[in-house]
């Protein structure tokens, strides 16, 4: 068989095959040097390797190819290199020493594509794994902001989310970076997030798009000042099975942190995982909340009230301080389900929701045991005094009657009243006697206030 000229095997090869001097100038390059690395051969032969090298892997780098030079075949190393472009080239090396050439003999094999799906599979892992370990949504879309921080330069990073119930924009977590030139005006932002969410198509506008390619890049210029017109603005859609819930922002005013083509399909292919990791956070969020509030009046449900009256009361126990409970039950409430219907009913109750908080402090906290049954948690103070003051409170505000879309109804409250240390120390215990006392005040007609009775206490 007859040979053949091993340069047009070089040549067909899709690994380069590099020649390198002890003194790391390049004296020879296949063709395939300049797919991996962006440079044609003839301009590189003369250089120095070392000096493509990305800065952070040089040291090791020279360490390794001291290696081969003292004798030891090189079959795993990997480096980054910088491509003409710019771009970050992975390779792996197979290189030997050439003792009585004095060369190294390497071979460059461009592992870019593994490396970028690694560290796609471990940005893919790290967001599902947010999604479980986050205790919140604040916390997973920090997170969030910390894994794509990895990827893409994100000092400016913002996430909308769309409510399609009230079809309004809010943006839950938005970081500036701090001194950096201001981002758009509120009503562009808002412009271009609603137009990434309701197309469902990623928007990236750089100083390069023409305002008539792209109105929007009219309209976002315009609204600048001038020194801030090279703006990089990339909208990627949160896109769900129902939709698109949300949109990822990411801005720049710098030419440091510019967005390409590559770096808006990047945070395409990452948004998915985000978007599944935030719909499955508010669903967790949502169901959370199902379990500690009542549904109709959005006041914490009786389990969240015991939670808490049980905090309280550890509290009250340490620092040797009073709380007191009124327990409210409406009068003749049946008879507005009965006359009105029970849609009434259901308003009636939101608003005696309302009016109750209206009553009280912001650090009191106001529950729906169920039906027509609310109870208010007084902390510190004198739990006397301050209880009957609450409850006179409550009676008056009662005696204005409550507007039903357009009909006036009046309803009047029973309130037992119950103290700690004086009626118990025990959140059921406590809960009782203030329920006792109520059903005393309806016994004797409703509408008024009745203390339970100090034989009815328990040292605590
Ligand atoms: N609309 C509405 N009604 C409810 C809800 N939960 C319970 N109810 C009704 O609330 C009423 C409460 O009954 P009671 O407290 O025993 O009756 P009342 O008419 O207030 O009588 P007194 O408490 O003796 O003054 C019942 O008719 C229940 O059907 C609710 O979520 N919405």
């Amino acid at each position: 068989m007859q040979s053949i000229p091993s340069e047009n095997v070089v040549d067909l090869l899709l690994d380069a095959v590099c020649v390198v001097h002890v003194d790391s100038t390049i004296e020879f390059v296949s063709p395939a040097f300049e797919r991996i690395f962006g440079y044609a051969p003839e301009e590189v032969i003369g250089k120095r390797m070392f000096d493509l090298v990305h800065p952070e892997d040089l040291a090791v780098t020279q360490s390794q190819a001291q290696r081969v030079m003292d004798g030891h075949l090189q079959l795993q190393f990997e480096n980054r290199y910088v491509r003409k472009d710019g771009s970050i080239a992975h390779v792996r090396w197979t290189a030997r020493w050439l003792p009585d050439k004095q060369r190294r003999l390497a071979v460059a094999h461009d592992i870019t594509e593994r490396k970028f799906t690694e560290s796609m599979q471990a940005v893919i892992y790290a967001i599902s794994e947010a999604a479980h370990t986050t205790h919140n949504l604040q916390a997973l879309f920090q997170h969030i902001h910390q894994i794509i921080g990895r990827l893409l330069p994100a000092t400016n990073f913002a996430v909308a989310l769309y409510d399609a119930c009230s079809d309004s924009l809010s943006f839950p977590y938005h970081v500036n970076e701090p001194g950096a030139a201001p981002t758009p005006p509120a009503p562009v932002q808002d412009a271009l997030c609603a137009e990434v969410i309701h197309s469902g198509s990623t928007l990236l506008l750089t100083p390069d798009t023409p305002d008539n390619a792209d109105p929007r890049a009219a309209q976002l210029r315009r609204q600048l000042p001038q020194e801030h017109a090279p703006l990089y603005w990339l909208g990627v859609p949160l896109q769900t099975q129902k939709g698109a819930i949300g949109a990822l922002v990411l801005q720049s005013t710098t030419e440091q942190a510019r967005y390409t083509e590559k770096d808006k399909e990047l945070l395409q292919f990452v948004s998915t995982q985000v978007a599944a990791a935030i719909e499955r956070k508010q669903m967790h969020e949502r169901l959370e909340h199902m379990a500690q509030y009542d549904q109709l009046t959005h006041l914490p449900n009786r389990q969240l009230f015991l939670d808490r009256l049980k905090t309280a009361l550890a509290r009250a126990r340490r620092d040797q301080s009073l709380l007191s409970l009124l327990f409210l039950d409406l009068d003749d409430f049946k008879q507005v389900n009965d006359s009105l219907g029970h849609a009434m009913g259901d308003l009636l109750l939101q608003r005696v929701a309302q009016r109750l908080l209206e009553c009280v402090r912001g650090s009191d906290t106001v529950a729906r045991l169920g039906g027509d049954e609310f109870v208010v948690l007084l902390e510190g103070g004198h739990a006397r005094e301050h209880a009957a003051a609450a409850a006179d409170k409550i009676l008056a505000a009662f005696g204005q009657p409550f507007d039903l879309e357009g009909i006036r109804l009046s309803i009047q409250p029973s309130i037992g009243v119950a103290i700690y240390p004086e009626h118990g120390g025990e959140e059921h215990r406590l809960l009782g006697h203030a329920d006792e006392a109520m059903y005393l005040s309806k016994k004797s007609g409703g509408n008024q206030v009745r203390v339970a009775s100090p034989r009815d206490g328990l040292v605590p």
